[in-house]
C-alpha cells in the first residue's frame, strides 16, 4: 500500500538517530524526495522542522503529526456532487495507460450508487480503436449506455452526441473519455481545447468538470502530465489511479503546490468498486504511517 514505506522510513530514521541533528535532517530530506514529495516541499518541511522550537522536545509520533500538519494545505479534496444537477459532464483526461477507462467505469458505478445518477459513457478517444472497444466492454458489464462512433471520428462530435442523447433519454451524467496521445502534443492539446469549447458552450462551466487521471506509480511524470493538461484546458480535480500499487504516493503534494488541483478519488484496485473518495486526513496518515 502506498505511503507505508515513507512512514516506515521516517520511523526507522527517528528510532535510529538519537537526536534531531544535521545528519537526521539530511536523511529525512532524501527520504521525502524519494517518496515523490518534490525537492521544494522536502526542503521546506525539513527547514520548518529544524527551525521549530516546538519540534525540539518531540517524540516520534509528535514529529509525524507535525509533518502531517505541514502537509495538510497541499492535500485538498475535491467534492464532486452532482445530486442537484439534471445534467452534467465529466471530461476525463490523462495519458494512455494511466487507468482512465477503468476509472470512467468505476465512476459510473460510484455516481449511480452514491448519488443516484444515471450515467452514459462517451467514447471520446477516437484516436485508438481499442479505447472505444474497452469502453464498450465496461458499458456492457455495467449496463451503461456507451455513445461511440468509428475510430478517427471527431471526438467533439461524439461527446456532443452523448450530451444531446442523454437529455432525451433522461441520463443525467455524461462521463467522457478523451485521447491520451495523438500524433504529437500540439494536436492533443488542440483537440482537447476544441472539446472543452464545445462542452462549455453546450452545458455551461458550472455543470462541467475536467478530471485528470494520474498513475500514482509514475512519480514525477505525473507532475509533468498535470502541467500539460492544466495548461491546455484547466484541470478541476485529480484521480490518483493505482494508489494500491504505489510504493510512494506523495506525488499529489508537488502537484497541489504547483497547480493547486484538489483530489477527488483514489483508485484502490482493478474492480469497479475499487474507487474511494479522497480524504486528506487518511491519505496523510497512510503516507506517514500514522495510526
Ligand atoms: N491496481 C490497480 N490497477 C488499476 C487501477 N486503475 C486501473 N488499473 C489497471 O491499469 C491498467 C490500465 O488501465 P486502463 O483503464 O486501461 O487505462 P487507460 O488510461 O484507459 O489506458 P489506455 O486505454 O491504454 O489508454 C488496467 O490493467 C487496469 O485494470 C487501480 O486503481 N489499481
Amino acid at each position: 500500500m502506498a505511503g507505508i514505506s515513507l512512514g516506515k522510513k521516517i520511523r526507522g530514521l527517528l528510532s535510529r538517530k538519537g537526536a534531531l541533528d544535521e545528519a537526521f535532517y539530511d536523511e529525512l530530506e532524501d527520504t521525502l524526495i524519494e517518496s515523490d514529495l518534490g525537492a521544494r516541499t522536502a526542503m521546506d518541511l525539513v527547514d520548518s522542522l529544524r527551525d521549530s522550537k516546538e519540534a525540539r522536545g518531540m517524540g516520534e509520533s509528535e514529529i509525524l503529526d507535525y509533518l502531517k500538519r505541514q502537509l495538510l494545505p497541499y492535500t485538498k479534496a475535491a467534492k464532486l456532487d452532482f445530486r442537484d444537477k439534471k445534467r452534467a459532464l465529466i471530461l476525463v483526461l490523462g495519458v494512455n495507460g494511466v487507468g482512465k477507462t477503468t476509472t470512467i467505469a468505476k465512476m459510473a458505478r460510484y455516481f449511480h450508487d452514491a448519488q443516484g445518477k444515471s450515467c452514459v459513457l462517451a467514447a471520446g478517444d477516437t484516436f485508438r480503436a481499442a479505447a472505444i472497444d474497452q469502453l464498450l466492454v465496461h458499458g456492457e458489464r455495467l449496463g451503461v449506455r456507451v455513445v461511440h462512433q468509428q475510430p478517427g471520428a471527431d471526438p467533439g462530435a461524439v461527446i456532443y452526441d452523448a450530451l444531446e442523447s442523454a437529455v432525451s433519454r433522461g441520463e443525467e451524467l455524461v462521463l467522457a473519455d478523451t485521447a491520451g496521445r495523438m500524433h504529437n502534443k500540439a494536436n492533443l492539446i488542440r483537440e482537447l481545447q476544441k472539446i472543452h469549447k464545445i462542452v462549455g458552450a453546450k452545458i455551461g462551466t458550472e455543470n462541467y468538470c475536467k478530471l485528470l487521471v494520474i498513475d500514482t506509480t509514475t512519480g514525477q511524470n505525473a507532475l509533468r502530465q498535470a502541467e500539460l493538461f492544466h495548461e491546455a484546458v484547466g484541470v478541476d480535480a485529480l484521480v490518483m489511479a493505482k494508489y494500491d500499487s504505489a510504493a510512494k504516493g506523495g506525488i499529489i503534494i508537488p502537484i497541489q503546490r504547483t497547480l493547486s488541483i484538489p483530489v477527488a478519488f483514489v483508485g484502490t484496485g482493478e474492480g469497479y468498486g475499487d474507487l474511494a473518495l479522497f480524504d486528506s486526513e487518511s491519505y496523510l496518515d497512510s503516507l506517514l504511517g500514522i495510526g
